[in-house]
C-alpha cells in the first residue's frame, strides 16, 4: 500500500465520534484510508497498485544465492504463486517491506510475535544480553531463570531442556521417548507437522503439504518404519492401533491445538482416548505445543483442554522471536537425559544468553500482564468478521478458531483432519490471499497455515482487516 503524506484535511462542523465504522466503509469502497481523530479527517492514499521493484530485484538476487532464494521452505509463496516479499522492520502488528508499503501481519513470524513486534521489554532484555557477551557455551543464571519459569507455567513440565529450535525439540523428545520406554514405535497425525525432524516427516503438513512433500526425497524408510501416521481426530484409529501394536509403541505425538494443515482442533473424546491409550499401555504423550504453547493459554492448550501429557515441546514464543526450543517433563522420564541419563542431548548454542533473555521477557510479560482475554475478544471479532465477508459474497467456508490461532478455510467444514483439509479450494485461497496483500494485510501464504493476531492489533486493525476481506470477495462477483 502507497501511503502518502498524513495531513488534516478537514475540520468538520458537525460531531465525529463514532465516525469510525463509516470512515471503514468509505476507506475501502473509495480505496482510500480515512481516521478521524481528535476532531480532524485525515485522509491518506491507499493505492492498491503495490509497487514491489525493491522486492523483486532482492528476490532475483536471493535465488542465485540460496534454493529458492529463501531460508525456510514455508516462506516461498510456493502455493499461492507469485514472488515473496522482502522485508524491512516490523513495529508493532505492521511489517513494512523494502519498497515502502507497510501491511497489518497476521504471520508474526509464524507465532512469536503474539505482543507484537518490537516489543519493549523483549528488546531491552536482548540488548543488555548482547552488552554482556552473546555465547559462553557454558551455564549461565539466565538459564535457570527461564527453566523456573516454563516450568511454572506449563502444567506437564517437572524438568526442562532448552534447545535451539521447536524442531530440535520434538528431535529429541521422541529420542528421550524412546530411550526411556526402550520401544521404537512412535504414532503421529496426518498434517500435523513437527519440525524436520527426519523420522517425523511422514504426511506432515505445513510447508510439507503445502508444496505436496508430505513424504520428503532423503528421507530413507529405514528412517520412517517406526513411525506410524493416523488421521487426526479419529478415536477408533488410535484404538486399533494400541490393540494391534501396544506394547511397541514409545510415543504418541500431536499438536493438541494443530495449526499445520490450517488451525484444526482436537475433540474432548479424541483427547480422552489419546491421554487413557498411552497411560493404559505405557506410552509417552508428547504435546508439541511448539505452536499452540503459550498462545492458546499462557500454560498452553493442556491447560485450555485439562488433559495433561508426559513430555511438551515448545518453540516459537518460549523465545520471544529469537532461536530457542525447550522440552520437558515429567521428572521420571527427563532423568534419561544426557548426563542425568543415557539419551544423548546437546548444543553449542543451547541456553544461548540472548536468546534467553528475550524467552524470559517474553514469559514474564505473559505473566504479569496476561493478553489472552483482549486476545479472546478481537480475535473472535476478526473470525466472526472474516466468516461473514465471506458468507455474503456466497463463498463456501468455515473458519476453525482456538484463541488467537485461526483459519479461513475454502471448503463449507467442518474441517476435523487432513481429510477434510485437503479438500479446500486452495485456488480461492490464493487469490484472497493476494487480494489481501495487495490492501495492505499480509496472511500466511497457505491454506494449511493459521494466522495469529497479536495484542498489538486493535480493533480498528481488525476492522480494517475485514473491510479488506470484503473488498476482496466482492470485486469477484
Ligand atoms: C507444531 C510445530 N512443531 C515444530 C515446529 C518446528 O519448529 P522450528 O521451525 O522452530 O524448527 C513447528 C514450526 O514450524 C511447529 O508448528
Ligand atoms: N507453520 C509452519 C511454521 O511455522 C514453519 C515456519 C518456517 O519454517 O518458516
Amino acid at each position: 500500500m502507497y501511503v502518502a503524506p498524513v495531513i488534516p484535511v478537514f475540520q468538520p462542523s458537525w460531531p465525529i465520534d463514532g465516525c469510525e465504522n463509516l470512515a471503514n466503509c468509505l476507506a475501502v469502497r473509495l480505496r482510500l484510508k480515512i481516521t478521524v481523530e481528535k476532531s480532524h479527517v485525515y485522509i491518506e492514499n491507499a493505492v492498491t497498485k503495490l509497487n514491489l521493484e525493491n522486492s523483486h530485484r532482492e528476490y532475483a538476487r536471493a535465488k542465485s544465492l540460496m534454493p529458492g532464494g529463501v531460508n525456510s521452505a514455508a516462506r516461498a509463496f510456493g502455493a499461492v504463486g507469485g514472488e515473496p516479499i522482502v522485508f524491512e522492520r516490523g513495529e508493532g502488528p505492521w511489517l513494512f517491506d523494502i519498497d515502502g508499503n507497510k501491511y497489518l501481519d497476521y504471520i508474526g513470524s509464524w507465532g512469536p510475535m503474539i505482543l507484537g513486534h518490537q516489543f519493549p521489554a523483549v528488546c531491552d532484555a536482548v540488548h543488555a544480553a548482547v552488552d554482556r557477551g552473546t555465547s559462553f557455551g557454558a551455564p549461565t543464571v539466565a538459564e535457570n531463570e527461564l527453566a523456573e519459569l516454563i516450568i511454572e507455567a506449563v502444567p506437564s513440565v517437572e524438568m526442562v531442556r532448552l534447545v535451539n529450535s521447536g524442531t530440535e525439540a520434538t528431535m529429541s523428545a521422541i529420542r528421550v521417548a524412546r530411550g526411556y520406554t526402550g520401544r521404537d514405535v512412535v504414532i503421529k497425525f496426518a498434517g500435523n507437522y513437527h519440525g524436520h525432524v527426519d523420522s517425523l516427516l511422514v504426511s506432515a503438513g505445513s510447508a510439507a503439504a503445502t508444496l505436496g512433500v508430505p513424504n520428503s526425497p532423503g528421507v530413507t524408510q529405514g528412517t520412517t518404519q517406526d513411525t506410524m501416521v493416523l488421521e487426526y481426530n479419529c478415536v477408533e484409529g488410535l484404538g486399533q492401533a494400541f490393540a494391534e501394536h501396544g506394547d511397541r509403541i514409545a510415543a504418541v505425538i500431536l499438536e493438541p491445538v494443530c495449526g499445520n494443515m490450517g488451525c484444526v482442533t482436537p475433540s474432548g473424546e479424541f483427547l480422552a482416548a489419546l491421554r487413557s491409550l498411552t497411560e493404559q499401555h505405557g506410552s509417552v504423550l508428547i504435546f508439541d505445543e511448539v505452536m499452540c504453547g503459550f498462545r492458546v493459554a499462557r500454560s498452553g492448550a493442556q491447560s485450555l483442554f485439562g488433559v495433561i501429557p508426559d513430555m511438551t515441546t515448545m518453540g516459537k514464543i518460549v523465545g520471544g522471536g529469537l532461536p530457542l526450543g525447550a522440552f520437558g517433563g515429567k521428572r521420571e522420564i527427563m532423568q534419561h537425559v544426557l548426563p542425568a541419563g543415557k539419551v544423548f542431548q546437546a548444543g553449542t548454542l543451547s541456553g544461548n544468553p540472548i536468546a534467553t533473555a528475550a524467552g524470559i521477557a517474553m514469559l514474564k510479560s505473559l505473566r504479569d500482564d496476561p493478553p489472552y482475554d483482549y486476545l479472546e475478544k478481537i480475535s473472535d471479532r476478526l473470525a466472526q468478521g472474516l466468516s461473514k465477508s465471506a458468507a455474503d459474497a456466497g463463498i463456501e467456508h468455515c473458519v476453525n478458531r482456538v484463541g488467537s490461532m485461526m483459519t479461513l478455510f475454502f471448503h463449507p467444514g467442518p474441517v476435523t483432519d487432513w481429510t477434510s483439509a485437503a479438500k479446500c479450494d486452495t485456488e480461492k485461497f490464493s487469490k484472497w490471499f493476494w487480494g489481501l496483500i495487495h490492501r495492505g494485510v499480509y496472511m500466511p501464504c497457505s491454506q494449511f497455515e493459521a494466522l495469529f493476531v497479536s495484542a498489538t492489533h486493535t480493533e480498528e486493525h481488525i476492522d480494517q482487516t475485514i473491510a479488506a476481506s470484503r473488498d476482496v470477495f466482492e470485486s469477484w462477483t
